[in-house]
């Protein structure tokens, strides 16, 4: 009987529940035995891996974070820390494992398969920059966290004529930034894959008060060149000159601790599934994600040597929309 282990490691996304259910009645289902690792390669290094049973996974789909616990884990970058992860599995007879988790993650699953274990990725996180999934676990959750701040802000905003800037996650990625802007009608926004000049942010806004609007909303990526800190210390510098004040939400983690939509339950459930499904058939050291509306196989190599690229012309039509 095989003996196969998933984790969660890096960023939690919501979503990683369904994904984890999934893998675990799924694996249930041909027969294996389940295990689940606790806070990810942390966990795997220090041997906290725990068998898990269909009633384990009961009442997690709607709650958003990781049952397992997840880390963020330096040990597991060197090969030592590596060769401990793999020696643990080997003690608890683990055959596979499955890593639920985003590009940091991936990276690690794809040196573990170089070491000749065998390995599948599930495509996850709140950033939305894993090369192998048009879309990963967690995004649209953290999407509608964001939007529901970017609305809540525009009524304010509007009541006092004040412009404000709402701050988002993304790492280096402003897929979240870029998005969220759109779905709420921002008049700017700033991402980390264009350089803007809090100048013409400054323009915008202003146009936007010349326009009849009573609200000026930008979004900016916490990746930006020109983050929340960034543009706030600006528009405090200029303020006399700018003419208006700047109001800065920073959303920080709430994005990240939302329950699962019915997107990221169905996307977790789905690659969950087809994770198990590929190691069946002995397809590893592959990343599981959803590629033009498919789920699809990419190799991890594949996975690691590419970056995902955001559709820029999605930032032009933002534009246009916010006149
Ligand atoms: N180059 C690497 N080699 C091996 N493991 C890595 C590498 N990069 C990241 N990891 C592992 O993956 C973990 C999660 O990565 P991180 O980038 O923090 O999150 P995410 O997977 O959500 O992008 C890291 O803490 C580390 O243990
Ligand atoms: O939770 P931490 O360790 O403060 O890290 C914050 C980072 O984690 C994220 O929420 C998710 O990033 P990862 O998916 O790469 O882990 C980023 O958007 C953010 O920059
Ligand atoms: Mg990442």
């Amino acid at each position: 009987m095989k003996r196969i282990a998933v984790l969660t490691s890096g960023g939690d996304a919501p979503g990683m529940n369904a994904a984890i259910r999934a893998i675990v009645r799924t694996g249930l289902d041909k027969g294996w035995e389940m295990f689940g690792v606790h806070n990810g390669y942390a966990g795997l290094i220090s041997g906290e891996i725990m068998p898990l049973g269909a009633r384990d996974v009961g009442g997690i789909i709607q709650k958003g974070g990781t049952m397992l616990g997840s880390a963020r884990c330096r040990e597991f970058e060197t090969e030592e820390g590596r060769r401990k992860a793999l020696t643990q599995m080997e003690q608890q007879g683990i055959g596979g494992l499955i890593v639920i988790g985003g590009n940091g993650s991936q990276t690690g699953a794809y040196e573990l398969s170089r070491m000749g274990f065998p390995v599948v990725g599930v495509a996850s996180t709140i950033d939305n920059d894993l090369y192998g999934s048009d879309i990963t676990i967690g995004v649209q959750t953290a999407m509608d966290v964001a939007l529901e701040a970017i609305d809540r802000l525009k009524v304010t905003a509007s009541s006092h004529h004040r412009a404000f800037l709402l701050e988002v996650m993304g790492r280096k990625c402003g897929y979240l930034a870029l998005m969220a802007g759109i779905a709420g009608g921002a008049e700017a926004i700033m991402i980390p894959e264009q350089k803007t000049d809090p100048e013409v942010v400054a323009a915008d806004l202003r146009a936007a008060y010349d326009n009849g609007k009573a609200h000026a909303i930008i979004v900016v990526a916490e990746g930006a060149q020109n983050n929340a800190d960034g543009m706030a210390q600006y528009f405090q510098i200029h303020r006399e000159r700018l003419g208006f004040e700047l109001r800065v939400t920073k959303l920080g983690h709430v994005q990240r601790g939302g329950s699962p939509g019915s997107f990221d339950r169905i996307l977790g459930t789905q690659l969950g599934a087809a994770a198990t499904e590929s190691l069946e058939k002995g397809n590893k050291g592959v990343l599981m994600g959803m590629i033009k509306g498919e789920i699809t196989a990419t190799p991890l190599d594949v996975v690691v040597e590419n970056k995902k690229d955001l559709d820029l012309r999605l930032l032009e039509l933002a534009k246009v929309l916010a006149k």
